[in-house]
């Protein structure tokens, strides 16, 4: 039998890292970096940053009290809305309570299976599109490619394919944005005004406020009847019923960005990071177009159809969960087995240890298709690209059968090879490849 591919994860020291190192080198810049062997191991961390007290919960029975059985006890914490305010204000994302209830409400709709359903020709046009530009021998960075294309599904299918916001401006801008948030992590942490001094900081900013500024105009344009019948012009519909004015027209601007960030980046980090472990596994690669080429050629519903691709992309999601963090922070008081929780604790799930703990998974840090083959064993909260609970990520269906759906269509018609380039891990809120990912196409004949 062949050895299964293990690909290459940050260093795990034997002792733990001591909290200060957070605050330089690449555990600064990349959330994934700096953790010891030890966390892999246990159920439990406590750490005290700044005066922050951080349970780290790895225990998927903890995991399920806090997102789940007690949910109603743990909001998004405040050093997130700081960090995420400028951008996506009190959206969907980062609202609580009664607030996050109404909006979740009126999205839920535009999400169902049926919702989705009606999307695959905007999936299969925008992976089409994508392929218009590639040719044979062609090195391209499928990073690149990738978010172009996420992007461009999410413009069309929420944004009425609004071209402002499929533009290389657009790309750019986010890129920088999100290369400012280690920055405005540590400003945030140690409690000083969001500030940038760094140039990337700077960048970073400038990001926002066009990001801002270009969402406040495609929402004005619906506002005042220039632009019907799109997922944004309903939901601005549905703010304005509920909300005053004023309120609904901040709230309208808060959801087109966080649909807009939320629905792109994520998808486009999830199928970069397939297409690196396709391109390091050439065999497995070789049996999945296959099977691709075999579900094109019988119809529109090719996500349907390609049961060993979804195993692939759920094994894809384990490695590399786009969203590596999240968190949580207490209301009141409440109990975790034998620690107290007192008002003001942060509770922090993090799916990157979760997904290679070895309490929960054999040989974790291998790549194993037939690992999701089979449910018997598995905790539903030892597995959390996209989280659980009521808060659950309320576009993961869309998620998957998109990027079947571009999987699919690409892997039918190309071949995606390694060029040894390192696929290392990056980011501070989503897990992007550093430098991106150049690979080789070949078509397939
Ligand atoms: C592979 C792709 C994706 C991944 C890995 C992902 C991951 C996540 C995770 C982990 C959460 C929960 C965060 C928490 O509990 O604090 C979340 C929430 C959310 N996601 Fe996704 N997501 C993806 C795609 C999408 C798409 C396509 C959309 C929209 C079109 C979307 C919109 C949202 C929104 C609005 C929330 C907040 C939900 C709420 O709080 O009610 N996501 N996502």
């Amino acid at each position: 039998m062949n050895r299964p591919f293990t690909p290459p994860y940050p260093p795990r020291p034997e002792k733990p890292v001591a909290t200060w190192r957070g605050f330089f080198g690449e555990r600064a810049r990349t959330s994934v970096y700096g953790w010891s062997q030890r966390a892999f191991e246990i159920g439990y961390l406590k750490r005290n940053i700044l005066g922050f007290r951080v349970h780290i919960l790895l225990d998927p029975n903890l995991i399920q009290h806090v997102l789940l059985d007690n949910a109603a006890n743990y909001a998004k914490p405040d050093i997130v809305k700081t960090l995420l305010d400028p951008i996506i204000g009190r959206g969907l994302l980062t609202a609580d309570a009664q607030l996050w209830r109404e909006q979740r409400r009126i999205v839920a709709a535009s999400f169902s299976p049926a919702a989705v359903e009606a999307q695959r020709g905007t999936f299969v046009e925008a992976a089409a599109r994508a392929m218009e530009g590639w040719s044979d021998g062609q090195l391209l960075d499928m990073a690149a490619e990738s978010t172009r294309t996420t992007m461009t599904i999410i413009a069309l299918a929420l944004f009425g394919g609004d071209p402002r916001l499929i533009s290389n401006e657009s790309m750019a801008q986010i890129a920088a944005a999100i290369e400012g948030f280690s920055e405005a992590r540590m400003l945030a942490l140690f409690r000083l005004p969001q500030i940038p001094v760094t140039p990337k900081g700077r960048a970073g900013k400038r990001g926002q406020i066009y990001l801002r500024k270009t969402l406040a105009e495609v929402v004005d344009d619906r506002w005042h009847g220039r632009i019907k019948g799109d997922f944004l012009t309903g939901m601005i519909d549905a703010l304005r019923k509920q909300f005053s004015e004023q309120e609904a027209r901040a709230l309208s601007i808060d959801n087109a960005a966080t649909f807009y960030l939320a629905g792109h980046e994520t998808t486009a980090n999830a199928l970069s990071w397939t297409l690196f472990l396709l391109a390091a596994q050439p065999d497995l690669q070789e049996e999945l177009a296959l099977e691709a080429q075999a579900a094109l050629s019988k119809g529109a519903d090719v996500a349907e159809r390609v049961p060993r691709l979804r195993l692939f992309l759920s094994e894809s999601l384990r490695l590399y969960p786009p969203v590596p963090r999240f968190d949580r922070q207490a209301v009141g008081h409440d109990k975790l087995g034998e620690e107290e929780v007192e008002p003001g604790d942060v509770l922090s799930i993090w799916p990157w240890i979760l997904h290679r703990h070895r309490k929960l998974w054999d040989d974790p840090d291998a790549f194993d298709i037939e690992r999701f083959a089979e449910k018997r064993g598995r905790h539903r909260f030892q597995y959390l690209p996209f989280g659980a609970g009521p808060r659950t990520c309320v576009g993961a269906q869309f998620a998957t059968t998109e990027a079947l759906t571009i999987l699919a269509h690409w892997l039918g018609k190309w071949r995606f090879v390694d060029i040894g380039h390192p696929a290392e891990a990056a980011g501070m809120v989503t897990l992007r490849p550093k430098g991106g990912l150049p690979l080789k196409l070949e078509a397939r004949r």
